[in-house]
């Protein structure tokens, strides 16, 4: 029995800062942010828009347009590395959301919770629902993946900010994509990009600074979560190729694969943190999983390290790009990282532009390599279904993503820093985080939300 991606739903942030705009500011050159990086926007967050709502419009869009009965949905399970609370899931929030929309006790049945593991928890949650519907056949689960990828001001991840959400119905049967049943991983516990918990001397709640008992012990050190994260980029960058080339063959041994494992693939949808980190990354695998093996081993680091460089920069490797990775770029150009949700992007990015070309890719393999800081990679696999078109169709993607509205930078700085009080863009048939509670005391830091129409 096949089970995978049978429907999909994204949110994405609605307001944008072109990249220019920001390299200008910054005084980066902006060819090595559009031809280097690959970037064109930054989609950003407005004042009442939080993971919770990013989420919830996706999911609700899922239901909507797939019309479906809540009744027939037995799990949300949420990949997010954005929480709003550290108990409460936003799995929680979304079954409190989607019942002010389908009546009180509508999603009682279901179960719900979020994963976390950087931006491969959304990558874990879609495994254990595809298990559970293997297990299940006739139920079906819901995979909602929902980030805020901000960065501090100036660092080198402010270039690849993004925010937003996808939703996607995870049954027996798929219409769009099945997943094979084959994981190669590969894991490291490293700090190549963590957010952690922050101590710090003074702690506010509504402007008033006050002791907390807990920590009155320590001179009121408290600790706190902080949004941005601290990281180290080209770290990052080695924890990726290293942990995905170990997946990666893994993968092929499990598979057994003879000849290139990549040559089997249609495409190659990798986590984009930015639009070009897959062909950066990608060049060492091409190179070692090449018929005829363009490295051999015995080379020193910095040779292998120069040859790896060369491979990257030749026609072959261009066209190989051009083939199997760039379908899956445009999207993530256009938007920024979005965490858990890139890899899933890039997939509805590569059959969008299927669709717009008129190629068929109808039960053509796909290979994914997933990667999560911390660190962690996936790769499994995947078989295009005949209902792939008329959903990459149905999505509207570029055509949404081209309604994003252009902020300049001022207005950027003060939604970064927090500063800006109203909505830039008032809100239309989507959640809003209306309040979050600051009186009563056993409701303290409690979010509210609603649809506006
Ligand atoms: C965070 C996650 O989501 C999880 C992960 O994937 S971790 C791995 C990725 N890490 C991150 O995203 C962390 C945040 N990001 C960063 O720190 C940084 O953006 C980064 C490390 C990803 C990139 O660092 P950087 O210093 O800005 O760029 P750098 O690595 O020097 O690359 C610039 C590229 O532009 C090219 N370039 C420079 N000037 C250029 C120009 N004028 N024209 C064309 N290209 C140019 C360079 O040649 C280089 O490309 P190649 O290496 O492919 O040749």
């Amino acid at each position: 029995m096949k089970t995978g991606i049978d429907a999909i739903a994204f949110d994405v942030a609605k307001l944008h800062l072109p990249i220019r705009t920001l390299a200008k500011a910054r005084n980066i050159e902006p060819d090595k942010l559009e031809k280097g990086l690959g970037l064109l926007k930054m989609t950003l967050p407005d004042t009442h828009q939080d993971a919770v709502v990013f989420g919830a419009n996706a999911l609700t869009k899922l239901i909507q347009q797939n019309n479906f009965n809540p009744a027939e949905i037995a799990r949300i399970y949420v990949g997010t590395e954005s929480g709003v609370d550290n108990a409460k899931p936003i799995g929680s929030y979304l079954v409190g959301l989607m019942e002010q929309l389908h009546g009180e006790g509508s999603f009682s049945h279901c179960d719900a919770v979020d994963m976390t593991f950087a931006c491969i928890g959304g990558v874990d949650a879609m495994q254990n629902c595809l298990d559970f519907v293997r297990l299940n056949p006739d139920k079906k689960a819901i995979v909602v993946t929902t980030d805020i990828a901000k960065y501090d001001l100036e660092s080198t991840g402010e270039y690849t900010q993004g925010a937003g959400a996808l939703a996607m119905l995870i049954t027996a049967n798929p219409r769009i994509i099945a997943i094979s049943n084959q994981w190669a991983v590969s894991t490291q516990g490293v700090f190549d990009f963590f957010k952690p918990t922050r101590t710090v001397t003074k702690w506010q709640v509504m402007g008033t600074e006050f002791n907390d008992p807990w920590f009155g012990h320590l001179e009121n050190v408290i600790e706190i979560h902080k949004d941005q994260p601290v990281f180290d980029g080209q770290y990052s960058n080695q924890c990726y190729t290293d942990r995905t080339r170990e997946a990666y063959f893994r993968f092929k041994e499990l598979m057994q694969t003879k000849g290139s494992l990549y040559e089997s693939w249609e495409n190659i949808i990798m986590h984009l943190p930015y639009a070009y980190q897959g062909r950066r990354m990608f060049a060492e695998i091409f190179a070692l999983d090449a018929e005829q093996p363009l490295l051999t081993g015995e080379e020193s680091a910095e040779e292998y390290t120069a040859k790896v460089k060369e491979v990257s920069k030749s026609d072959a490797y261009r066209t190989f790009v051009a083939d199997k990775l760039q379908a899956a770029e445009p999207a993530s150009s256009l938007i920024g990282n979005l965490y858990t949700g890139s890899i899933f992007m890039g997939l509805l990015s590569a059959l969008a532009q299927h669709a717009k070309n008129g190629t068929d890719v109808t039960d053509k393999k796909i290979g994914f390599l997933a990667y999560g800081s911390g660190s962690k990679s996936k790769v499994f696999e995947g078989t295009v279904q005949k209902g792939w078109a008329e959903a990459a169709q149905k999505a509207h993607l570029f055509e949404t993503l081209e309604q994003s509205r252009e902020i300049d930078f001022e207005t950027y700085q003060k939604l970064h820093k927090k500063e800006q009080r109203t909505s830039i863009q008032q809100p239309e048939n989507e959640w809003v985080l209306e309040r979050i509670e600051k009186e009563a005391p056993n409701l303290i830091g409690a979010r509210y939300y609603k649809w506006v129409k």
